[in-house]
């Protein structure tokens, strides 16, 4: 079926800003797979694709080419640079009419002041675009929009070609077969700087327990290597088949492809209204329902845990305090079960005061202690020194907000980096008095284990 047969064309419209035009035509057509869509775009804008699907799966976006990029690599900043530049440039874009907006997606790494050389090459310090074809699944809808933002005076020919272009790529995406993807086969899987890393967890609980700093967070990494090449769009298809119970994403810089499936919100917007998640505290699943519940009582009882969990209650809900007219914060947590692990739970919501913004919050919240630490100052100057790695965008935030300010972030956890042959996965976990490097080390291994699926590394006797 083509887009023409099923589609109801909204009004195009044009607009100006600071010298640019703005031109945007949506679409709604037949729904599709949204890794469909994303795979149509692999041949011509390769390094310029986003994913994104949320965690009760009512809401998916794919962006496909860059109509317009916003990114610094400035240390300090960034936020607000890309807040402001985003206010000015939604003067001109937001449609009333539309039922969907321009959505601007992408990320900010975990701590500019690290500067350890990684390999994070392409990844700016923060880097959002605005999608060329965006399409957004929503309930049982889908819409394609046609974003272009140009200097030039005339672009109607221009845009015509793009509404050709389109086309393709929904059609593409509707006749096409997405579980096609073979899974890959990791042929080498070494852990980075593991002694560093049991090392750091030794110290960093040593001056814990000397009250210089109450938590910290610290992780390590795990590089694969396979013998050929996999496409962004198998990695994301593998993963969120691993860990479907997550916010899925996928943000292209170039070669590089950085993607995971996250149980963790950062803080989500809508109307005014404001979510976010207190997760830390783990335990594996257990093998039987027995074992299971067993496990996740003891968690729910465990003080190490407990410790670790209520540092994040208390800065989200000081975040909020200080945000929002009206907040909601449940005095237990409750457990969260996936696949492979539980977490101790605790939703925060609340009510905006007028002017507080979803950059504001992303800023304010990030690093909350569940990646951070707490104090968080303290706890990012500890990560520079004792952490054997730069976390890039790992741990950090990645999500999108449309033009009149709704959105959401999440925490880009049990995530990794694609890069050519090899990837490079991460983990961490919260250090407290009581951690012991055997059973943090142990921790990782839960947390890795959805994207080592995923990806062939899993070694014979594991699963
Ligand atoms: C740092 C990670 O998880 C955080 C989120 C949930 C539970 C955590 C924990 O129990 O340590 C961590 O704070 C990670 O997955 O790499
Ligand atoms: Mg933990």
């Amino acid at each position: 079926m083509n887009s023409e047969s099923s589609s109801s064309t909204q009004k195009s419209t044009e607009s100006h800003y600071e010298g640019y035009r703005f031109y945007t035509e949506t679409i709604e057509v037949t729904r599709m797979s949204a890794l469909a869509f994303f795979e149509a775009g692999g041949d011509e804008y390769l390094g310029k694709r986003m994913y994104w699907q949320n965690r009760e799966k009512t809401f998916t976006l794919v962006g496909i080419g860059h109509a317009h990029v916003l990114s610094t690599n400035k240390a300090t900043g960034r936020f607000k640079k890309i807040k402001d530049d985003w206010k000015n440039l939604c003067k001109q874009i937001v449609n009333e009419e539309s039922s969907v907006q321009p959505v601007l997606f992408g990320g900010f790494s975990f701590d500019p002041l690290n500067s350890k050389s990684s390999e994070w090459t392409r990844f700016p310090q923060a880097y959002f675009a605005v999608p060329t074809f965006q399409l957004v699944l929503k309930g049982e809808q889908a819409f394609v929009s046609i974003h272009l933002i140009t200097e030039q005076q005339e672009s109607y020919a221009e845009f015509d070609a793009m509404r050709k272009e389109r086309d393709k790529l929904i059609h593409a995406a509707q006749v096409s077969e997405v579980d096609k993807y073979d899974k890959p086969q990791a042929t080498g899987r070494i852990e980075l700087r593991k002694e560093e890393y049991l090392d750091s967890i030794q110290q960093v609980t040593d001056i814990i327990k000397a009250k210089k700093v109450e938590k910290v967070v610290i992780a390590r990494t795990l590089k694969l290597e396979f013998e050929h090449k996999f496409s962004p769009s198998s990695a994301l298809y593998q993963v969120s088949n691993e860990q479907p119970e997550s916010f899925l994403f996928g943000l292209e810089a170039e070669e590089q492809f950085f993607f995971g499936a996250t149980p963790e919100r950062l803080v989500k917007v809508e109307d005014q209204k404001a979510l976010s998640t207190c997760l830390a505290g783990s335990t594996p699943r257990g093998k039987t329902v027995e074992k299971d519940t067993e496990l996740g009582e003891a968690l729910l009882k465990d003080p190490k845990n407990r410790a670790e969990h209520q540092f994040v209650v208390k800065m989200i809900s000081d975040v909020f305090e200080a945000n929002c007219s009206r907040m909601v914060v449940p005095k237990l947590p409750k457990l969260m079960k996936i696949r492979d692990i539980q977490h101790l739970y605790t939703p925060v919501e609340g009510e905006l005061k007028p002017g507080a913004t979803l950059f504001d919050l992303v800023e304010v919240l990030h690093p909350t202690p569940a990646l951070g630490g707490e104090p968080k100052l303290k706890a990012l100057q500890m990560i520079r020194e004792h952490e054997a790695m730069n976390r890039g965008y790992y741990a950090a935030p990645i999500g999108w907000i449309d033009a009149k300010g709704d959105g959401e972030f999440a925490v880009s956890i049990r995530s990794a980096l694609l890069d050519g042959e090899r990837a490079y996965l991460y983990a961490g976990g919260g250090i407290v008095a009581d951690s012991t490097p055997q059973s943090e080390y142990d921790e990782t291994w839960v947390k890795f284990r959805p994207m080592l699926r995923a990806l062939g590394g899993q070694l014979s006797d594991e699963s």
